[in-house]
């Protein structure tokens, strides 16, 4: 049975008529400001941060916007189903949760809380190496609902391997293996506050937790958590990585491997070729290469190269379901919701986040039907104009 997203809207109407209005905005573009009024610049400031001047991130708006959707008339859209096949697996909508590290800083129900929120909606919960929960406590409180591991490649192989075979274990099904941040980049709104949640110990629990890491240990971690937190720094990424390091990944995986922040068709083609099952269009939500390409820029180019090759995902920059739309329309398969789930989490925990799941489906879902389109699978670029202004 396809569920029906748009009921969220009447369910909304109706609880009104007993004087009850939701506790968040359904605008998700409003949360970054109401999230920063409740909770202080302070843990806001490192998640809405960006790179450089912040203009990627802006950028990242500006391309999703500069394009409008061409609506079609009298096509039947009385029954509609959002879902979508990905990677092998249903899923309800083409969405997941984005990677996204340390969320203690935002709300104490951290990761656990946001994956409930993805299982009772039954989307993807894309679970961050940099989370401040254990891996193995994350894949508890989600049953069995659907569940992929971002992977930092760790400088120690042994780590990454580790890493691997806990994932497994764990019932993560889909490895999701970030490539944009061989190094943090320069960040001057983390910078002018001198704050690193890592050196805080925040984001370090899939590390502190785990055997070859721990094995790297001159003494334990709680005899000496700054050592261990120097540790996780000179370890945590590998920036002499090259194209050909991949097979040792797919030797310790066997499942779907999906690169993420590919944005040159060329390094979509290098994925397909080296045995990828999906590339992941993004730039960390503009907070890796100040200056860098649009992500929805560049979604379409390399959907271009690959898309009949590979899975093509897209995040960066999504606020709206008209924005899942058109990420569509430019060719991905599905997308990843980074920023706006996390405000969700700061401001009402595991409630939070399913509300800006809900009002971001219930909004694609009415998208879809006014503009001509039952499900996503009719999305194509005839549906949306690229306005110069
Ligand atoms: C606070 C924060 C932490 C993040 N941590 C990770 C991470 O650990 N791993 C990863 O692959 N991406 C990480 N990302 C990037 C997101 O997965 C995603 O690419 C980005 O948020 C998309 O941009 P948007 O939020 O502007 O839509 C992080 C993003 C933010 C805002
Ligand atoms: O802040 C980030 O964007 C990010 O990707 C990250 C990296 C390491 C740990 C936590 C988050």
């Amino acid at each position: 049975m396809a569920r029906h997203w748009a009921d969220f809207q009447y369910e909304i109407y109706l609880n009104g008529m007993t004087g009850a209005v939701p506790r968040l905005p359904t605008d998700l573009s409003r949360l970054e400001e109401l999230t920063e009024r409740r909770l202080g610049p302070g843990p806001v400031g490192y998640v809405a941060g960006s790179a450089g001047d912040g203009s990627t991130a802006r950028a990242n708006r500006a391309a999703l916007e500069r394009r409008r959707i061409v609506p079609r008339m009298l096509r039947d859209v009385h029954e509609r189903d959002l879902s979508v096949e990905v990677l092998g697996r249903s899923l309800p909508a083409p969405v997941a949760l984005a990677p996204v590290g340390v969320l203690s800083i935002m709300h104490p129900g951290a990761e656990p809380a946001a994956a409930r929120a993805a299982a009772a909606q039954g989307v993807p919960f894309v679970l961050s190496s940099a989370s401040s929960t254990p891996m193995e406590e994350v894949a508890a409180a989600m049953g069995d609902a659907e569940r992929w591991f971002q992977l930092y490649w760790s400088k120690d192989r042994e780590v990454a391997r580790s890493f691997l075979g806990r994932a497994r274990a764990a019932g993560f099904s889909v490895l999701v293996v970030t490539l944009d941040t061989p190094l943090l980049a320069w960040r001057p709104r983390d910078l002018d506050r001198a704050y690193l949640p890592f050196l805080h110990g925040v984001g370090t629990a899939n590390y502190f937790t785990d055997p070859a890491f721990r094995a790297g240990l001159a003494r334990p971690v709680q005899e000496d958590p700054n050592a261990a937190v120097m540790h996780f720094v000179n370890l945590f990424s590998d920036p002499g990585n090259t194209w050909p390091d991949l097979a040792f990944l797919r030797e310790h995986w066997d499942g779907p491997i999906v690169l993420k922040g590919v944005l040159h068709p060329d390094d979509a083609r290098l994925a397909a070729d080296a045995g990828m099952d999906g590339v992941v269009v993004s730039n960390h939500g503009g907070r890796q290469v100040a200056g860098s390409v649009a992500a929805a820029d560049a979604l379409p180019r390399v959907a271009a190269a690959v898309g009949d090759r590979l899975t093509v995902l897209f995040d960066s920059g999504v606020r709206s379901g008209d924005d899942v739309f058109k990420a569509l329309a430019l060719g991905a398969r599905a997308v990843l919701l980074g920023r706006p789930y996390v405000y969700g989490l700061g401001l009402d925990g595991q409630p939070g986040v399913e509300h800006v799941i809900r009002c971001l489906l219930a909004e694609l879902d009415l998208t879809l039907a006014l503009s001509g389109h039952a499900g996503p699978a009719t999305v194509g670029p005839a549906d949306l104009e690229e306005t110069t202004g």
